[in-house]
């Protein structure tokens, strides 16, 4: 078996005596678009800067591309892309000088592909940096981090901010870039239809800790949804259902999100609602939404303990 690229073993880190990262064991394969979901201050960006080296850890190990992230050595650092958050470029360069700058720091450098990335998000060489756009930066980021043919390719939050045609340029260069297998990729964002269209596995963080790592076939086999009819609903049987995720209440009853749905869970749906449940179409998006929802205490659970109050 081909050794993970990125591996953490009980990975913490404290800011204070506030924990941050907890006790991650993560593992990212190789050849794969892996994403990295949660919500706002869940870790995403405390891993990465700990797994780029730039934060070491209170507890546990990182390991990238085989070598501790805290000791990494410049030859190793040399085969990994990293995108920080936010795209910061040097606002007096042109686009040119930005290249000349990141190229000095790689021993190879793929100009063709640079410009191809450049032409894909409408940039041109000689542009100041001051004048592009958001989306733009953006892609002279990418751009720049592309070029040296990074095997490891680590990007944060890399469409925060995006228009949609820039949000494609992006997905579709991560795409093909992917697309040969030989390159690995970390992907931490919030938008979840990007992530179903580019990623091959999701990992979900709560609260620094890793609550879910599967590919998106597995994630996706693992959610179902049911619409349930019923003016009231039993609390006690609702709770019931086995791997309930969420339940929202719709105009005449209720949408439930259900895990690893089992003919037990068919039955205690059935019991809640008389009979007349049917399954919905649940996307990656709903899924993963119904999941946090759940872990942040915002799920409909509170709303249903109210209905069944009301009867
Ligand atoms: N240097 C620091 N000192 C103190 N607290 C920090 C520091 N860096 C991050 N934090 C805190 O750690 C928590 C997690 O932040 P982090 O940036 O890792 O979250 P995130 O999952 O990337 O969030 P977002 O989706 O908003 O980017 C936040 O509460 C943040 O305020």
């Amino acid at each position: 078996m081909i050794d993970p690229v990125i591996q953490t073993s009980r990975l913490c880190r404290y800011f204070g005596n506030r924990p941050i990262v907890r006790d991650l064991d993560m593992q990212i394969p190789a050849g794969q678009v892996t994403a990295m979901l949660g919500l706002n201050g869940a870790g995403k960006t405390t891993t990465i800067r700990i797994l780029m080296g730039l934060l070491r850890p209170t507890r546990g190990t990182a390991t990238v591309l085989g070598e501790d992230a805290s000791q990494m050595s410049p030859a190793t650092r040399g085969r990994i892309g990293y995108m920080v958050e936010g795209h910061f470029l040097f606002p007096s360069l042109t686009v040119d000088q930005c290249a000349s700058l990141q190229r000095a720091g790689y021993a190879s450098w793929d100009d063709s592909l640079f410009r191809q990335i450049l032409y894909h998000f409408g940039i041109h060489l000689g542009s100041r940096v001051s004048e592009l756009s958001r989306g733009q930066r953006a892609g002279v980021s990418l751009a720049l981090v592309l070029a040296p043919d990074p095997e490891l390719l680590v990007l944060d939050d890399p469409a925060l901010g995006l228009d949609p045609v820039s949000r494609r340029s992006l997905n579709e260069t991560l795409v093909e870039f992917a697309s040969n297998g030989q390159r690995t990729v970390l992907l931490s964002t919030h938008l979840l239809d990007d992530v179903e269209r580019v990623a091959d596995r999701v990992m979900v963080l709560v609260g620094g800790r890793l609550k879910v790592d599967t590919s998106m076939e597995d994630f996706a086999a693992g959610v179902s949804g049911f619409a349930v009819k019923a003016s009231s609903i039993d609390p006690n049987k609702l709770a019931a259902i086995p791997g309930l995720i969420e339940a929202r209440p719709i105009s005449d009853g209720l949408h439930l999100s259900v895990a690893n749905c089992t003919d037990e869970t068919r039955a205690a749906i059935d019991r809640l609602a008389g009979g007349t449940s049917e399954p919905i179409e649940l996307t990656f998006g709903d899924g993963v939404l119904a999941y946090l929802a759940r872990e942040r205490g915002e799920s409909s659970f509170l709303n249903l303990d109210r209905t069944g109050a009301e009867r």
